[in-house]
């Protein structure tokens, strides 16, 4: 392994050694809360369809039935992965890794984004790097895109992932902090997507964009991230249209995830919400999978995900009060 600095910013490269091959699904499901009320859950791959990219071109796009495995799907691919130093996104780095592909990560915490790096060498990565700091600063996003098209002259899947702090916590009225959260949740991803997109267009790649289903159903305590991440759906659904449209070959994979046993959601919410969150390893490899095969929404975990989409399309009400009642009330504090 060779250690190398990068302008400040440590980076991290070396050949791949070895590969573990991923499997999907294998133990059993954990189910929570509205989960009771759809069932058993079932993975979303087997259901959701491809989005219209890739119609009109020469370029095949991967069926579930000529996918490649999950050992095969991403390797030599040029991968940027934000949010990667905990949670998710380093969740997401390892499988990649596994997969042989070149990573460069994001976060703001050297120290953290190091020991993924290494671990990332460790498993197989082709090559692996990372640039620290925060999304709210508006120059990162281009400096990101900057040091992939140094390194590798290219790019295949922009993986926007990251978030900034916010509670669980009835609204205190600061507009500051949403202010702040637009920038770090949302502006910034229309900022690497922006600065990504000739790279893109030039490999017909992917953009992920991982968001929640308080993107899409707004529940209580999380008034200012469930603005951030409706604003997603709303800028990337329209963007995927007018891509579409200009028979532009990138796709944009929209993910809804409900509770995952990550640290930072457990501690936020766990007192609250009494259910047992889906696993992380599992959601990250789902995510990769969905964004090689086009899809144009994700929906993990998908039975409790899709069954709260149809009960708030049928009623709103309903749903909303169903999710109040499952909550612990007596626990949010107050800021
Ligand atoms: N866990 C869950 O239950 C759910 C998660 N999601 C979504 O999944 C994604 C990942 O969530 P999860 O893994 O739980 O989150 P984590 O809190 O575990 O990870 C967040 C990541 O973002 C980084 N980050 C935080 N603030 C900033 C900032 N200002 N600038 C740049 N990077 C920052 C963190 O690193 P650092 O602190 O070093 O900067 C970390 O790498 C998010 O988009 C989230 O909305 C959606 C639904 C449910
Ligand atoms: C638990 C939520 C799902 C819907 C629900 O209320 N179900 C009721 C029931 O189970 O009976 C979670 C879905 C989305 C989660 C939030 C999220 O998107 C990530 C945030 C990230 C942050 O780190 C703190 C936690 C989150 C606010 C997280 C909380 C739980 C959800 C609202």
């Amino acid at each position: 392994m060779k250690l190398s600095l990068l302008s400040g910013q440590a980076g991290c490269r070396a050949q791949a050694s070895h590969v573990f091959p991923t499997k999907l699904g294998s133990g059993p499901r954990l189910q929570w809360g509205l989960t009771r009320l759809a069932g058993t859950e079932r993975s979303s791959r087997d259901r959701e369809g491809l989005q219209g990219q890739g119609r009109g071109t020469a370029r095949a796009v991967p069926t579930l039935s000529s996918a490649p495995s999950s050992a095969e799907m991403l390797r030599g691919k040029r991968v940027i992965v934000t949010g990667a130093s905990s949670g998710i996104g380093e969740q997401m780095a390892y499988h990649l890794a596994r997969m042989e592909a070149h990573l460069l990560l994001t976060a703001r915490t050297e120290a953290k984004l190091q020991k993924v790096v290494e671990r990332c060498l460790e498993l197989g990565a082709a090559s692996a790097r990372y640039i620290s700091g925060s999304m709210d600063s508006p120059s990162l996003p281009e400096q990101v895109l900057r040091e992939a098209e140094n390194t590798w002259g290219g790019l295949d899947m922009l993986i926007l992932n990251h978030i900034g702090q916010s509670g669980f916590t009835f609204f205190s009225g600061d507009v500051g902090h949403v202010r702040k959260l637009m920038e770090t949740n949302f502006v910034s991803y229309v900022a690497l997507a922006t600065a990504a997109l000739p790279m893109l267009k030039e490999s017909e790649g992917s953009i992920v964009v991982v968001s929640s289903i308080a993107g899409k159903v707004a529940g209580p305590f999380t008034a200012p991230y469930s603005a951030t991440k409706f604003a997603l759906d709303g800028f990337f659904s329209s963007l995927r249209q007018e891509l579409i449209i200009e028979k532009v070959n990138v796709s944009i994979t929209l993910c809804i995830l409900g509770y995952i046993n990550t640290e930072s959601a457990v501690r936020a919410v766990s007192h609250v919400i009494p259910d047992t969150p889906a696993p992380k390893e599992e959601c990250a490899l789902e995510i990769i999978r969905a964004g090689f095969l086009r899809h144009r929404e994700l929906h993990y975990p998908a039975r409790t995900v899709s069954t709260m989409l149809l009960i708030h399309s049928i009623s709103p009400e309903l749903l909303n009060s169903i999710i109040r009642s499952s909550y612990r009330l007596e626990n949010v504090q107050r800021t």
